[in-house]
C-alpha cells in the first residue's frame, strides 16, 4: 500500500515536471508517456496497466534519481553496464548493434567521474569495437574475459579456476575459463556446420562462449534448432546451455558469471571491501541477474533492469529502454559534475587512472 502510494506520489511529481521533460497522461487503463530524454527527440511510450503495477516494485531509476543520489552522498559510485539491449537497442543483425554517438558521449562522461566497466556476453574485443572508449574497463564472454587494472585479486568463491593473467600495457587480462577454450572452439565449429541449413540461424563466436541466434530464423525452425544445439552439447559435459533474447548461449560449466566479474572488478579497483561503495549495474538480460544478485547481497548499490515489459527480476529499479539509459547516465554525470566536490576521477579515486 505504502509502495503504491509512493509510486503515485512519484508520478504526481513527474507530472508537475512535465513541462520540462515529461508528460504523464492516464487514458483508461493505459498511460501514454511523452518524454524528451534528450533535446532532439520526443518518444511516445505506451505503458499498460501491468507495466505500471510492476513498476511499483521496480520504480523508474529516473523518477527515483534524486532519492538515489541523496542516498549516495559521501559514498563511492562505480558503474557497470551491459551492452546489448542496454547501451544499444536490440536489432536483428548482431553485427549491427551499434551504440549511438550520444550514448558513447554519455558513457565517456560518466567514466570521467566514476570507475566504469562494461560487462557483456560478447567477446571483449567485439564489445570494445562497438564502444570505442579507452577510459573504461571491459569484461567480455559474460565476465570470463576481463581487462582490468593490476591489483591483488580475491576470488569471490574460492573455487579452483584456471586463470591466465597476461599483461596488456598497464592492465591485466583475467580469464578464468582458459582451459575450456579448445572445447568452445570445437563446439563452435560443429554448431556452425549443424545449423547452416537453417535459414536465418547463426553462430556467434564470443571466445569463451558461443551464441546461437534464432531471431532471424523462421518460427517453425526454432524447435529443430534447439534440438540440434542440445544434441551436440550432450558430448560436452564441461559446457552448459543458457538462454538469452532469441539466442542460445553455450558456456563453460564454471561458477563464474557477470556477478563474479562485478566483484572481481570492484576488488581490482580496490573497492571490494569498502562499505561505502555503491555499484550501479544496468542490464536487460537474464545473465545480468547474477550481477543484480551480488549487489543485493552486498546490501548497497543500485541494480537497474532495462525492460519495456514486466519481467521476473531481482533488480530494484527499472529503465524502459536504452534511451532511458542514456538519460540516466547523462543525469549521473551531470549530478557529479555539479556537486560541489566535483573532481576528476584520479582525484576522487587515487590510483584509478583517468
Ligand atoms: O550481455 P550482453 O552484452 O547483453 O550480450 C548478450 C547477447 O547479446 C547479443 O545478442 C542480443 O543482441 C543482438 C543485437 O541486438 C540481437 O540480434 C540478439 O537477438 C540478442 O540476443 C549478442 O549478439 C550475443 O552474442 C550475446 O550473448
Amino acid at each position: 500500500m505504502f509502495k503504491r502510494n509512493l509510486w503515485k506520489f512519484n508520478q504526481a511529481m513527474v507530472f508537475q515536471r512535465s513541462s520540462c521533460w515529461r508528460k504523464v497522461r492516464p487514458i483508461c487503463d493505459h498511460s501514454t508517456i511523452e518524454r524528451a530524454p534528450n533535446s532532439s527527440h520526443t518518444i511516445t511510450i505506451e505503458k499498460d496497466a501491468n507495466y505500471s503495477s510492476w513498476m511499483v516494485d521496480h520504480p523508474s531509476a529516473l523518477t527515483s534519481f534524486d532519492q538515489m543520489m541523496k542516498d549516495a552522498k559521501g559514498k563511492k559510485i562505480a558503474v557497470f553496464l551491459d551492452y546489448d539491449g542496454t547501451l544499444s537497442p536490440i536489432v536483428d543483425d548482431p553485427d549491427r548493434a551499434f551504440m549511438s554517438d550520444e550514448m558513447r558521449a554519455a558513457v565517456k562522461e560518466v567514466a570521467k567521474y566514476f570507475p566504469t566497466a562494461i560487462i557483456s556476453g560478447r567477446s571483449r574485443d567485439k564489445v570494445k569495437e562497438f564502444v570505442q572508449l579507452n577510459d573504461i574497463y571491459y569484461a567480455g564472454s559474460h565476465g570470463m574475459d576481463i581487462m582490468a587494472p593490476p591489483r591483488p585479486v580475491r576470488s569471490s568463491d574460492g573455487n579452483h579456476l584456471t586463470v591466465s593473467l597476461e599483461r596488456k600495457g598497464n592492465d591485466v587480462v583475467f580469464q578464468p575459463a582458459q582451459k575450456f577454450l579448445p572445447a568452445i572452439q570445437k563446439i563452435s565449429k560443429e554448431l556452425k556446420e549443424a545449423i547452416k541449413k537453417i535459414p536465418g540461424a547463426r553462430v556467434e563466436d564470443n571466445i569463451f562462449c558461443v551464441s546461437v541466434h534464432f531471431r532471424q530464423a523462421r518460427e517453425e525452425d526454432h524447435g529443430t534448432l534447439k534440438e540440434k544445439v542440445k544434441s551436440i552439447l550432450e558430448h560436452y559435459p564441461d559446457l552448459r546451455f543458457g538462454c538469452g533474447k532469441k539466442v542460445m548461449e553455450i558456456r563453460p560449466s564454471i561458477e563464474w558469471n557477470k556477478g563474479n566479474a562485478l566483484e572481481y572488478l570492484l576488488d581490482t579497483l580496490g573497492l571490494g571491501n569498502c562499505i561505502n561503495v555503491l555499484p550501479v549495474y544496468i542490464g536487460d538480460d537474464t545473465t545480468d541477474e547474477d550481477a543484480f544478485k551480488v549487489i543485493q547481497k552486498r546490501g548497497q548499490g543500485y541494480p537497474i533492469v532495462v525492460t519495456s515489459s514486466p519481467k521476473d527480476t531481482i533488480a530494484s529499479y527499472s529503465l524502459y529502454d536504452p534511451s532511458e539509459v542514456l538519460t540516466f547516465l547523462s543525469h549521473l554525470a551531470r549530478w557529479r559534475k555539479s556537486s560541489s566536490s566535483s573532481r576528476s576521477i584520479s582525484q576522487v579515486w587515487p590510483g584509478v587512472s583517468s
